[in-house]
């Protein structure tokens, strides 16, 4: 490999030297300007990490997210579609920080051999991006930096980022008795319709659900879906709206999973009519928020992650017992401190289920829900999924029922398993386990709307002067630095009824997120302002 071909590379892709970059939440994030650099050193750490894994393939991704001006990410995905190793977070840190072309490429040489990376063997990265014009010279600089280190390349083009992670463990599993499906976007869908359709086992749905994609890539991924699935077997009646990716300045504007998690509201434009199901996806579809407007009161109701992570865990404990399983399988559901305390009650004491918390972002939860024989995760935003261990799939394949309602319990489990995206959180595979669910259950969203009431909560951004003061312990529920917040906080929450609340450096924006919740709407916005004011005032100073 030659150091003058790294450093040509690179000079291609300059990046602003400033302030130091971590991998955060969900990789790198930053303006996109900035982050071709980056995407470059990013290209980089994946040719040594393909190496590393004796030439499985790595996945990298250029996403979407909700401010389309400032707001890009690349992150990397590992070789069975899940998220980068944290250890080699910090080699990627360490490579986007080099301050010159020169030290990158002496950086790269020095990490390979403390790694002891054969650069001689090959090495594989597969890329996606979303529907921004800014990825096309984003997945160029990392087309660069796979050229320079010899590393074979497969640009995907447009995707979902969990088609991504999809592609990514098919690439690595191919002919494999684990092989994860075709390594196509086809065999994507294929999967996915085939699933469903068994997952249904010859329920209808009733009612028809409408799908905001947030103008995002969702849209027409969804729309190349429905090609293939036939109403007629399922009776699935999708409506997809705001799907128009032609103008990148819309993309999640007044519409898309944040803006109804965060607004506490519907889309303004289709506005849904009371009574109809609603779903919206976020920008890179892995993101996936219902609601609806309840005929009887007028008012506005949102199923969350909590609300999806609750029926998924409830759908397949009632399996279990059906299957005869109770007691051979682990099942748990995995949250974040921002789960609303409702939903952690209704798992513990009403589903008899374990409940694991985790820091912020998904691959916490996902390494947590490993632990589980069958492990539930989502982050109330939305983002989530249904892990089926290789044990549970293989018992529901070779256990022996007795009665015909346990076959039909097992199968239901085997087609669940293969509908939901084994890899990340899948807004697409997550509504369609979702519509499964409502019609095995019969249920409409008054049924699901009823399983608990959420505690009244608010989420605040707080701009500080430096965020990095803020340092968590116990899943982010406690501040361990600057001395003292904490106990403000404590003092605070004790003059609340059924209170919490929490406050942490955000790894995805420059700023702190403060949430709260108590018993009453007044007193949930009242703990969060007062919350935010103590976090300002440690904050070092706007
Ligand atoms: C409160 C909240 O929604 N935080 C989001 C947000 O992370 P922050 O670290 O809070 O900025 O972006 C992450 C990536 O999309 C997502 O995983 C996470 O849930």
């Amino acid at each position: 490999m030659d150091r003058n071909a790294i450093i040509e590379a690179s000079k291609k892709h300059d990046i602003v030297p400033g302030k130091p970059y971590k991998y955060g939440t969900a990789g790198f994030r930053m303006a996109a300007d900035l982050l071709e650099g980056v995407t470059f050193r990013v290209g980089l750490l994946s040719a040594l990490r393909t190496r590393k894994l004796g030439g499985q393939a790595i996945g990298v991704m250029v996403t979407a997210s909700h401010n389309p001006a400032k707001d890009n990410g690349v992150k990397i995905v590992d070789p069975m579609g899940d998220m980068l190793e944290q250890e080699w977070e910090v080699f990627a840190t360490d490579l986007v920080n080099c301050s010159s072309h020169e030290v990158l490429a002496d950086t790269f040489f020095k990490l390979a051999d403390q790694l002891k990376v054969d650069l001689s063997s090959s090495g594989k990265v597969i890329a996606g991006r979303d529907t921004r014009p800014s990825g096309i010279t984003l997945v160029q600089a990392l087309s660069d930096a796979c050229a320079a280190t010899n590393t074979a390349y497969v640009d995907y083009k447009i995707l979902t980022t969990p088609q991504l992670h999809y592609l990514t463990r098919c690439v690595n599993t191919e002919g494999l008795p684990s092989s994860y499906g075709e390594t196509s976007e086809a065999g994507y869908y294929k999967k996915l319709n085939s699933a469903f359709e068994r997952a249904m086992r010859g329920k209808r749905i009733s009612g028809s659900v409408t799908v905001d994609c947030a103008n995002g890539v969702g849209g027409p991924k969804l729309n190349e879906l429905l090609k293939i699935v036939d109403p007629s077997k399922t009776g699935i009646d999708c409506k997809v709206v705001n799907d128009d990716v032609l103008k990148p300045e819309i993309l999640n504007l007044d519409c898309g999973a944040d803006f109804v998690k965060t607004r506490q509201r519907a889309p303004p434009n289709p506005k849904p009519q009371p009574g109809d199901r609603w779903c919206s996806l976020d920008g890179d579809a892995d993101r996936l928020i219902y609601y609806w407007v309840d005929p009887d009161t007028s008012s506005f109701f949102m199923f969350d992650g909590d609300r999806i992570a609750t029926l998924a865990a409830s759908f397949i404990a009632d399996l279990f017992r059906a299957a005869g399983l109770e007691g051979e399988l682990r099942i748990g559901v995995v949250q974040t401190a921002y789960a609303n305390g409702a939903s952690t009650k209704y798992i513990e004491k009403h589903l008899q289920l374990p409940v694991v918390c985790t820091p912020t972002g998904v691959k916490h939860l996902h390494h947590a829900a490993c632990n589980f024989d069958i492990g539930v995760y989502f982050e109330a935003n939305g983002h989530g999924t249904v892990l089926f261990s290789p044990d549970a799939m293989q018992l529901f394949a070779k256990k022996a029922p007795q009665s015909p309602a346990q076959k039909d319990a097992l199968e239901t489990l085997q087609a669940l398993g293969e509908l939901i995206n084994q890899t990340v959180g899948d807004a697409i595979s997550d509504m369609l386990m979702v519509e499964v669910i409502l019609a095995h259950k019969g249920w409409g969203l008054k049924d699901w709307a009823m399983t608990y009431q959420d505690l009244p909560n608010r989420l605040v951004r707080v701009e500080v002067g430096d965020k990095d003061l803020f340092q968590t312990t116990d899943a982010e529920r406690k501040l361990s630095h600057p001395a003292g917040a904490q106990d403000e906080i404590d003092q605070t929450v004790k003059k609340y009824t059924n209170a919490r609340s929490f406050a942490r450096a955000s790894g995805t924006e420059n700023a702190c997120r403060v949430y709260a919740e108590a018993a009453t709407r007044s007193e949930a916005d009242d703990l969060a302002n007062k919350v935010a004011l103590i976090v300002k005032q440690y904050g070092g100073g706007a």
